[in-house]
């Protein structure tokens, strides 16, 4: 036919195969809850947005129940400094007064739809909201090594009526960190401590972090360090030894959190690499880290080590 290019026939079945090779985590994940948190630098690129929103309609369309818990620190940094302010960080947690609150809530709202539309334009029901929504994330004051940070919550309760009626409908549900105090009070909540504590209140079978790095390494300067599973002990080890750092430290804690609170497989994975999130679901390769309970049954790929 002209104008008509014929696709060589090895790489028809290389396709064919990757969908064979994909059917048994098709099988495993049909009906399961699967929490993506989506923030850092790996939002920041508008072509990555979509290739990760592809990604989790894809997961809804096969059978999968996927809720993005999103960032957009990067986001609000740049609106603070163009109101002429300075960001605060201790410990990775963003020092957050009433004026730096309005604008966290302002933009990760923005953040929150944004996400939405593009889910929608994907054909798949989506609804954004805020822990405010149905009160879904309650919090308290965090305090930060004993120190008073302003408008920064620590959760104490999910609800996840409106989260699981959103699921039963068939929405998507895009949850973006801010919560209520006992007198309803808005908090910013670091996003990697929502996902978490939202992952493990709904009994998500499995969490995934999309951050701006490959996965956890013994020492980010060496690509050769990758750590590709690292059980709880393992990581309370490289924790207390001193070998992670920077916002990759709340993180992993954080993943230790939902894997002891039951979630079943927990991953970081970069956030940069084209569809990152269809490579670790459904292929042998296993990218990124996954940090597993001591006792955990490894899938084949992963005892490859
Ligand atoms: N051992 C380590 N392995 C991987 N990353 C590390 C380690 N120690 C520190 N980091 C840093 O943690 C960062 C990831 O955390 P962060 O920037 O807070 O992610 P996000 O913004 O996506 O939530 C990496 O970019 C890296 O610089
Ligand atoms: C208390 C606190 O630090 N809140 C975060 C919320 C956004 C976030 O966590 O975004 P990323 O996941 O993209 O970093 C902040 O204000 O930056």
């Amino acid at each position: 036919m002209e104008g008509y290019e014929m696709e060589p026939m090895d790489q028809i079945l290389i396709k064919a195969q990757t969908l064979i090779e994909a059917l048994p985590y098709i099988q495993k994940f049909n009906k399961k809850k699967v929490v993506v948190k989506y923030g850092g630098s790996a939002m920041l690129d508008a072509d990555l947005q979509l290739n990760v929103i592809k990604d989790v309609a894809l997961l809804k369309l096969i059978g999968m129940q996927p809720i993005i818990v999103h960032g957009g620190g990067k986001e609000i940094s740049k609106w603070v400094s163009l109101l002429g302010h300075e960001s605060k960080f201790v410990e990775g947690f963003r020092v957050t007064d009433e004026e730096t609150m309005e604008v966290a809530e302002m933009v990760l709202g923005k953040v929150n739809k944004g996400l939405v539309q593009m889910i929608e334009q994907l054909g798949v029901k989506a609804v954004g909201i805020s822990g405010k929504d149905g009160a879904t994330l309650k919090v308290e004051k965090k305090y930060v090594s004993g120190q008073d940070i302003g408008y920064v919550g620590n959760i104490t309760e999910v609800n996840t009526e409106l989260i699981n009626t959103l699921i039963d409908n068939n929405f998507v549900p895009v949850i973006a960190p801010i919560g209520l105090d006992d007198d309803f009070h808005a908090y910013n909540i670091n996003a990697d401590d929502a996902a978490c504590a939202v992952a493990s209140a709904i009994g998500a079978e499995k969490l995934a972090f999309l951050t701006d790095i490959e996965g956890v390494y013994t020492d980010p300067t060496d690509k050769n360090t990758l750590i590709s599973v690292l059980t709880l002990d393992k990581a309370d080890e490289l924790i207390q030894d001193g070998f992670i750092g920077g916002g990759m430290l709340p993180k992993l804690k954080n993943c230790i959190d939902a894997v002891r609170n039951g979630v079943s497989r927990v991953h970081i994975l970069d956030g940069r690499m084209e569809h990152c999130l269809l490579l670790e679901f459904f292929t042998n390769r296993g990218i990124g880290t996954a940090i597993i309970n001591n006792e955990s049954i490894l899938f084949e790929h992963e005892k490859v080590q």
